[in-house]
């Protein structure tokens, strides 16, 4: 018999949402599933800056060497500048390596936590992750030995943080627990601390002496202000913390299929940040020896130039705006066509995704008799909203919510 002959039959993955639009011969059928950037004719977006810094790149007419294990440093440079800011004094301890994109960046960040996190043998190697959280959290941290700790987040009755619950959960895990912090445009939900909530939740954080990884897929993209959005990291490490980070430039580059990340860790000094890149280095050599250069040599071309990176960030500003606008829109259509639910998370909600607050059956519903396509949990990529769809949007929601 064939060794495989055990292998089961997984259930479909997020993309499954892809598969069920693609099939749907409507012409008017919505795409609201993966978290991808569409412009507002509904076609996805390559940012000229991009364009253009990938034409340099090309010009140089560069060979197809190996990068190092950690990747190019004129890449790792520029991230590291982007998340903690040009003048933190986090950059002169800080421990980087380019990662395959957001996700091999916490790939490699719960493996480093694994191997290295403090608490002793007896200690269980756990991770805290907010309820809900990215659907692929989980996966990344269990298949990394990690086992998954949830602490309460999102509030269904109020479309909202539950602050309380949140504060209480920090403060009731052990001391030095490891806690995942999504810095900004929190997925699924599209809900994020306020600053003034972020500092409490940095205190509460400190007195137990938790351990922080930062999950940064969304800069700039949230806001449109890239500082704005790296505010909790930043904050968090004014007051003293060493957090490991995970960023993605997936999204706020638009650079998704070039898979372009980094992973970075906040050390005591240059020692130790020197004794950290080796073990790093450890790690990536036998998960994939080094990673792509294409993307990275797109992306630190922009990050290193500083017309360019100007440009760039006036781009992501505009997908922001764009998102908020259509937030706006939508909430605004509902409200006109008479619905007597309070949609005003639509609006205060930020970043990619928008929490409806509407039930699975609703979802179904939406798919099946409207053909607009999302996840079951009710998470809207408000990006595939379009001026031109967002009228039917609007009615197709107000005819399953009433
Ligand atoms: C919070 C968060 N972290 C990390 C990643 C990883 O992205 P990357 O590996 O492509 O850099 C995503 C992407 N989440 C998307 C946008 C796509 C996906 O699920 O893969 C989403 O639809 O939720 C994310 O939402």
């Amino acid at each position: 018999a064939s060794s495989w002959a055990n292998v089961p039959q997984g259930p479909p993955a997020i993309l499954g949402i892809t598969e069920a639009f693609k099939a749907d011969t409507f012409d008017k059928k919505i795409n609201l599933g993966v978290g991808a950037y569409r412009d507002d004719a509904g076609k996805p977006y390559v940012l000229p800056s991009v364009r253009e810094a990938e034409d340099k790149v090309i010009a140089q007419r560069l060979n197809k060497e190996y990068a190092g294990i950690t990747g190019l440093p004129e890449f790792t440079k520029g991230a590291a500048e982007l998340a903690y800011g040009a003048d933190s004094p986090a950059l002169g301890r800080l421990a980087i390596t380019q990662s395959i994109s957001g996700t091999g960046a916490l790939r490699i960040g719960a493996a480093f936590i694994e191997r290295f996190y403090p608490g002793g043998a007896d200690r269980p190697k756990e991770i805290y992750i907010p309820t809900p959280s990215w659907a692929n959290h989980g996966a990344v941290f269990t298949d990394a030995g990690l086992s998954v700790k949830k602490y309460r987040y999102y509030d269904p009755a109020t479309i909202g943080l539950d602050y309380e619950g949140l504060l209480a959960d920090v403060r009731a895990a052990p001391a030095g627990s490891v806690f995942m912090l999504h810095a900004c445009a929190h997925n699924p939900t599209g809900v994020d601390p306020t600053q003034e909530q972020w500092v409490e939740i940095e205190a509460a954080i400190r007195e137990a002496g938790h351990f922080v990884f930062f999950d940064m897929a969304y800069q700039g993209f949230a806001s449109g202000d890239a500082a704005k959005d790296a505010f909790a990291l930043r904050y968090f490490v004014e007051k003293g913390h060493q957090p490991v980070l995970a960023q993605s430039f997936a999204k706020n580059m638009g650079l998704y299929g070039e898979r372009v990340g980094a992973f970075s860790v906040v050390c005591a000094d240059a020692a130790e940040a020197k004794r950290v890149d080796s073990q790093i280095k450890i790690l990536v050599r036998p998960m994939y020896s080094n990673p792509p250069v294409h993307g990275a040599r797109i992306a630190g071309t922009i990050l290193s130039d500083a017309a360019l990176k100007k440009q760039w960030l006036g781009e992501v500003k505009d997908m922001a705006d764009r998102i908020i606008a259509m937030r706006k829109l939508l909430r605004e259509n509902l409200e006109s066509l008479g619905s007597k639910h309070d949609w005003s998370h639509i609006t205060s909600q930020i970043g990619m995704f928008a929490y409806t607050g509407l039930k699975p059956e609703q979802m179904d519903a939406l798919a099946k008799e409207h053909s607009v396509y999302a996840t079951k949990d009710g998470r809207i990529s408000v990006a595939g909203i379009t001026s031109a769809n967002v009228g039917r949007l609007a009615e197709s929601i107000f005819k399953v919510t009433g």
